[in-house]
């Protein structure tokens, strides 16, 4: 065996090895949520708004990637999606219910988080800091066989089983982020929305971590700054610029050598890429 089908061979087993886990979370009951927003608008004040009426609709087991440039409204609009950021105007719904009418604690349960900003050092060890994930769900404070293995399921998805005993606080940035999205996964939630994930990750990390992500159960809402990353993987693109929503749909429609110079002030040549048949970026000034 050459050294290309050892290494195609080793991204295969490790490829099934990934799809069982997931399958497995499947197992664990999760049960993919719609989500909407309706002409929703947000601001830190009334006088400003950073989110401008935007309205769509994410189908249960979407993926959905947000783009747009620094400052544009990515997170502030993630935030409303996950009942920080209360709507001034408009309204949230998960599966057709409005997010404010539901707990916080209801929505912990549903939806899973992975922000920008990390926990600060809580103390805490690798196998501690994915527990955390269980806790929405948990009716005891006792830890039971089956919580146990989600856990582990977890951390060896995100390949941090050998990092369990370590402090979370002295893990590498790509490390800690791995283990925070472990921690998502044993939330075994119907929604999953991270802001920027692939932040910190090498190249081989980011691409293993958007093709699991692909493959979860579950609905998938992820702000990405790599445009190539948001054209391979997502369903749907949604282009922000300026608290506006710019274009929402196939990565085909929505990436046009006009709407990004338009929104990213870039010229780009796209072509096709010749394996996964998405558009491909080469871009200059
Ligand atoms: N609470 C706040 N008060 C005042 N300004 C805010 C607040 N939150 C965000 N902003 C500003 O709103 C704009 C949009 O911020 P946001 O974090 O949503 O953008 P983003 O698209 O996620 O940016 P980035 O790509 O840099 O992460 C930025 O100019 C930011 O400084």
């Amino acid at each position: 065996m050459n050294a290309k089908s050892l290494a195609s061979a080793f991204t295969f087993q490790k490829l099934e090895l990934l799809q069982k886990q997931a399958k497995t979370l499947e197992e664990a009951k999760c049960r993919p949520a719609s989500m909407e927003l309706r002409s929703v608008s947000w601001g830190p004040n009334a006088n400003k708004s950073l989110v401008k009426s935007v309205s769509l609709q994410v189908k249960p087991a979407e993926f959905l990637a947000i783009v747009g440039p620094n400052g544009s409204g990515k997170t502030s609009l993630l935030r409303c999606l996950y009942r920080i950021n209360q709507p001034s105007q408009g309204q949230v719904f998960l599966d057709g219910e409005s997010l404010w009418d539901l707990s916080a604690h209801d929505c912990a349960k549903r939806i899973a988080t992975v922000l920008q900003d990390a926990p600060g050092d809580l103390g805490l060890s690798v196998f501690d800091m994915v527990e955390i994930g269980l806790t929405p769900k948990s009716h005891t404070w006792r830890r039971s066989k089956s919580d146990s293995a989600l856990i582990e399921e977890a951390m060896s998805l995100m390949n941090v089983e050998h990092l369990a005993h370590r402090l979370f606080s002295t893990l590498s940035g790509g490390e800690r982020q791995r283990v925070l999205i472990a921690r998502a996964l044993a939330q075994r939630p119907d929604v999953l929305i991270l802001d920027e994930p692939t932040n910190h990750l090498d190249i081989r990390h980011q691409l293993e971590l958007l093709d699991l992500l692909a493959k979860l159960p579950c609905t998938l809402i992820i702000s990405l700054h790599d445009l190539s990353l948001a054209s391979t993987y997502a369903d749907r693109v949604l282009i922000m610029q300026d608290g506006e929503m710019q274009a929402c749909s196939a990565p085909s429609q929505a990436f046009t050598e006009q709407s990004i110079k338009q929104v990213f002030d870039v010229d780009t040549v796209i072509d096709c890429h010749p394996i996964t048949q998405r558009p491909r970026f080469s871009f200059y000034l």
